[in-house]
């Protein structure tokens, strides 16, 4: 790295707590987290991880045995550098600083545990997702096997079984079948994050490294373990691995589970397109997983290409009047005689809400339950077309999401989960802690906890691929004022959306650029 000075700064947006669940404890009055800045030549900022010398500087390091492992022994760049570092941003000007950089994951030549030291534990929390049981065999395979570490314990039930049950032995003979099977061996819950009682639980078992698999919600939790470990001065390895069926994790390129989601999410899709082609005037609606993020929505749209309109939480959406969803089935029905929706769990919640008398209610982990908009839909678009009797439909709901959650991760999502759980190890073993891992183009990243936590990963309505989803369906941007563009554009703050090549992502960011139908003048119109 080009004569990088080192600052620490306590960072701006600290790990944020939403109003205390009851089943969510943290300690009090903790210091916010700190930033680990290192700046080089051009702009070139590393956000670096934490590392546990930075509060035991007296720790001794110890030559990585996976030196002389067969695998490793021979080609010496499989260690990673010290100033390996991935960046953030890859699509840049010619005049762009070289902004922020993460640490490259990998092995490292020294490591800060002896082998016969290590006591890892392994817990996954919030919900299912296909791969989880993978991430848990390779970091069980990947410590014994690479680094000879036989003590590994798995948490059952999420977080609350740090201090509710007992862990569980985990080795490579017990779990070398696991990631056949959708779940997780371990089980999982939400709620139950009580900070010092976790904590209090790593230290009487002696455990000096603890990988966290989990959401959004997951990782502000390992954030405070990370916190509390390192106020109380133990040696251990906090490791956060990303998992979201929903991609809504923040700076990676995609979470674990996503692409075996998409793959069976278009299975619904072609069912729904099934049943709606074979009656008259059929539609079909198929509801799929996505809360505040309409990733796994987008992507099953484009790679089904049987699917009229998508709607996710983040393009609102209206369904009277011009322009409106309704008056768009009735036009696809009588162009096609036949249509699919596909709708996001989190889509048009604000409608729903309008029009039923639903207190707010939230999960044990402070999530909002949801309204089912997919139920919701249905009713008003059979309602409208019950005025028409001339105009007769046969509309099918599919709610697919829990069969999705529950597959096992796809041949793709299984290479992603090793790299991932390797990566992780690689970290721990090396002394970084207080981090979350995950592919940041391409390239597996250790990423601070307060980046991955302070905001989540959203579908960017002004960029390419939501303009991909509207040109194939070709169904109405929603989008009346230049407010809601504004409101759009606003959502990826950090990473102002200037067009790279003169029209692109323009495109799509002038209201003007809809024609009457709500349709994209692009040229590329079907
Ligand atoms: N802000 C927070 N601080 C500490 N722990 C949290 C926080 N949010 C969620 N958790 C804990 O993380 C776990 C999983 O969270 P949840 O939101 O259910 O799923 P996910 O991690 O998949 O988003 C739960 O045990 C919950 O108590
Ligand atoms: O019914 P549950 O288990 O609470 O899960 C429902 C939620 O879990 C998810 O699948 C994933 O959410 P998390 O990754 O935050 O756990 C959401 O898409 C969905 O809203
Ligand atoms: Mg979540």
């Amino acid at each position: 790295m080009e004569t990088a000075t080192v600052v620490v700064t306590p960072a701006p947006v600290s790990i944020t707590h939403p109003p205390q669940h009851k089943f969510m404890k943290s300690s009090p009055a903790r210091k916010p987290a700190k930033k680990k800045l290192a700046s080089g030549r051009g702009g070139y900022v590393l956000e670096d991880v934490p590392h546990l010398t930075d509060y035991l500087p007296e720790l001794k390091s110890y030559r990585n045995p996976l030196q002389d492992h067969p695998a490793y022994s021979v080609v010496k760049q499989y260690f990673v550098g010290p100033d390996d570092t991935v960046a953030k941003k890859i699509v840049v000007h010619r005049s762009s600083a070289r902004g922020t950089h993460f640490r490259r994951a990998g092995p490292r030549k020294r490591v800060y545990f002896e082998p016969d030291e290590v006591r890892a534990a392994i817990v996954t929390c919030g919900g299912l997702c296909p791969g989880l049981n993978t991430v848990v065999r390779e970091l069980v395979c990947g410590l014994h096997d690479m680094y000879g570490v036989t003590s590994i314990y798995g948490i059952e039930g999420g977080y609350k079984g740090f201090y509710a049950r007992n862990t569980v032995e985990l080795t490579p003979r017990s779990v070398n079948d696991i990631h056949k099977r959708g779940g997780t061996v371990l089980g999982t819950s939400r709620g139950g994050h009580d900070t010092a009682k976790i904590v209090n639980s790593i230290q009487d078992r002696g455990i000096n490294q603890v990988y966290i698999i989990g959401g959004d919600g997951t990782q502000k939790g390992a954030a405070s373990v990370h916190e509390e470990v390192q106020r109380r001065g133990l040696k251990c390895a906090v490791v956060g691995v990303p998992k979201t069926i929903d991609n809504d994790i923040a700076v990676i390129d995609r979470s674990f589970g996503f692409d075996s989601a998409v793959e069976e999410a278009r299975r619904a899709i072609d069912a729904a397109h099934v049943e709606a082609e074979s009656a008259e005037n059929g539609i079909g609606v198929v509801k799929l997983m996505g809360r505040n993020s309409g990733f796994i929505a987008m992507h099953a749209t484009l790679a089904s290409r049987d699917v009229d309109c998508c709607l996710i939480p983040e393009s609102p959406f209206y369904l009277d009047g011009k322009g409106g969803l309704l008056e768009f089935a009735e036009k696809r029905l009588r162009d096609n005689g036949h249509m699919v929706i596909v709708v996001a769990e989190g889509a048009g919640q604000d409608l729903v809400a309008e029009s039923t008398r639903f207190a707010d209610t939230h999960d044990a982990s402070g999530n909002k339950a949801l309204l089912d908009v997919g139920l919701w839909l249905s009713q008003k678009i059979k309602d409208h077309f019950k005025k028409k009797p001339s105009f007769p439909i046969t509309l099918k709901y599919i709610d697919p999401a829990y069969m999705i959650r529950a597959v096992p991760s796809n041949a793709s999502d299984n290479v992603y989960c090793t790299l991932l759980a390797h990566s992780a190890l690689h970290g721990a073993m090396a002394g970084y802690t207080g981090f979350t891992v995950g592919p940041v183009n391409g390239r597996q990243a250790y990423i601070p906890f307060y980046r991955i936590t302070e905001k989540q990963n959203k579908v960017v309505i002004t960029d390419q691929m939501w303009a991909l989803v509207l040109c194939s369906t070709n169904q109405p941007c929603f989008l009346t004022h230049e407010d809601d563009v504004e409101r759009a554009l606003m959502m990826d703050e950090e990473e102002p959306h200037m067009p790279l090549v003169e029209g692109e992502n323009a495109l799509f960011a002038n209201p003007s650029m809809c024609n009457g139908n709500g349709h994209l003048c692009n040229g590329h119109k079907a």
